[in-house]
């Protein structure tokens, strides 16, 4: 995979429009969500892991909003010759071209179906694992219980949900210094002020992070019996629920 800069909000714009998941946004996600999120690859490779811990042969694995396909590969490396399918769904057409790209470079027997689709209107089933990797964020926030319902539905008992999250803070102190520490991380990975203010706005209307406290009461709401956060570094966090 080459892996193009993100400069998309290196120019000065004079107006941003809301964040899309567009071509050119594909072109350079991988930079992008390297240098924008920390523990990013960390925490794919653990997705992995948690894979060979509880995916069970002739089960089902999805991976809601896959973006280029980080997390169903890493997933695929752990489960070869378990006779399982991976259902990959996102829903920017140009994300799937690429992840599918991603996908056809690299030999294994687990089949995975790419749908080019919004992840409220799929089917779960048969799942061992279901992950949501910095997607839910991203949903209106009164879909999201509907779909934290919906994969537990879908789950076998003793099946992993896999939750990570830009997460926000109810308390003002914390919520400041925890957001700073981030612009730091993206400043330390090289990103200009110009870069990190014109993204800022550009998410604004289309990212609405949740608290962590929030995140565990839907997933306990739902049934879930086991919850834990897994990783926090900063305003970024992962987490399992288990049914
Ligand atoms: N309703 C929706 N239906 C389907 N896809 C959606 C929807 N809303 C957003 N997406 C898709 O969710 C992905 C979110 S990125 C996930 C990273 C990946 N998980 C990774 O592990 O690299 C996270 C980020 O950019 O911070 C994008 O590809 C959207 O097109
Ligand atoms: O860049 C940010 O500030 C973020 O919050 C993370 C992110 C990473 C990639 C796409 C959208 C948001």
């Amino acid at each position: 995979m080459t892996v193009s800069q993100d400069t998309i909000y290196a120019q000065a714009s004079e107006q941003i429009s809301d964040f899309q998941f567009d071509n050119r946004v594909a072109g350079v996600f991988s930079d992008m969500i390297r240098r924008s999120v920390p523990g990013y690859t960390q925490i794919i490779n653990t997705i992995g892991d948690l894979a060979d811990r509880f995916v069970i042969p002739n089960t089902q694995i999805y991976d809601l909003g896959c973006s280029l396909g980080a997390a169903t590969l890493s997933i695929r490396r752990q489960i070869q010759g378990r006779q399982c399918r991976i259902i990959a769904v996102d829903n920017s057409e140009s994300m799937v071209a690429r992840c599918q790209e991603n996908l056809n470079a690299y030999v294994s027997d687990t089949e995975v179906d790419l749908v080019c689709g919004d992840i409220r209107d799929i089917d779960i089933k048969n799942a061992s694992l279901v992950v949501l990797n910095f997607t839910l964020q991203f949903l209106p926030p009164e879909d999201r219980e509907t779909l934290i319902a919906k994969i537990y539905q879908g789950l076998n008992p003793g099946g992993i949900l896999v939750l990570s999250e830009k997460i926000r803070f109810e308390d003002a102190p914390i919520q400041k210094l925890l957001e700073e520490q981030h612009l730091d991380f993206k400043r330390a990975n090289g990103y200009s002020e110009l870069e990190i203010s014109q993204k800022r706005s550009a998410l604004e209307n289309v990212m609405k992070p949740d608290t962590l406290p929030l995140h565990q009461q839907r997933l306990t709401d739902q049934g879930f019996s086991h919850f834990s956060l897994w990783f926090q570094c900063f305003n970024f966090a992962s987490m399992v629920a288990i049914k």
